[in-house]
């Protein structure tokens, strides 16, 4: 049977990035999906504001919800401070397959913790299971519709501390109108939005950074 989208993807970096080197798996991902075929990563233009964000942040703890094949991991775990550790969850089986070989082949393994399942069923085990206290940095770019409930989710599992800064994807195209309309009136958030495009088209799309005030 035809191989899927993430697996073309995958045998485009082993064929084209050189093992080790994040940013080449990044670039050689970028590459494909506007040369080749369109992939809901967040790709290179939002994906430099992800950069910014997290290099202001500086987690010791992140957390991304919503793997795919691994481009924002990489993107995040590249530019952690060694010791720091990523967490990311992935619903789809055949995402977290592919994006374990993506995160592997840029040599980011030991600085990312892959969790397969549903974001909330894992949320709550955070603390007992993965000795989570508080998380410093959180990027939403999983199911639009789980962005709210999710948030509340860690609100209500304490696992936000003042400062922690959320980082939302996709919050024009597809979109996530109540999530926005949630952190935009919430006195417990100061938000801000930049203004971008849907990764690797011309449509307008933007991510929402939010920092929790305790
Ligand atoms: O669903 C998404 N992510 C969760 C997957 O498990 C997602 C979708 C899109 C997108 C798709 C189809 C279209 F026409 C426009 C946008 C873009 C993204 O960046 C995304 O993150
Ligand atoms: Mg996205």
């Amino acid at each position: 049977t035809r191989s899927t989208r993430p697996q073309r993807l995958l045998t485009h970096v082993k064929q084209r990035a050189r093992r080790g080197d994040a940013q080449s798996v990044i670039t050689t991902i970028d590459d494909y999906c506007r040369a080749r075929e369109w992939a809901m990563n967040v790709g290179d233009e939002k994906g430099s504001i992800l950069d910014q964000v997290v290099c202001e942040v500086s987690p010791d703890v992140a957390l991304e919800l919503g793997t795919y094949c691994g481009y924002s991991s990489v993107r995040i775990a590249r530019l952690l401070p060694p010791g720091a550790r990523l967490l990311t969850v992935e619903f789809n089986h055949d995402y977290a397959t592919i994006a374990r070989e993506v995160i592997d082949w840029a040599g980011l393994q030991d600085r990312v913790q892959l969790l397969e399942g549903a974001s909330g069923d894992l949320i709550p085990q955070l603390r007992q299971k993965h000795g989570i206290e508080t998380l410093d940095f959180i990027f939403l770019d999983h199911w639009k519709d789980r962005y709210l409930p999710d948030t509340r989710l860690l609100e209500d599992c304490s696992l936000l501390r003042r400062g922690t800064v959320l980082l939302a994807d996709n919050v024009i195209c597809p979109g996530t109108p109540d999530y926005l309309e949630y952190v935009r009136s919430s006195p417990r958030y100061q938000s801000q939005y930049f203004s971008s495009h849907l990764e690797y088209t011309r449509a307008e799309d933007g991510l929402e950074k939010s920092v929790f005030l305790g």
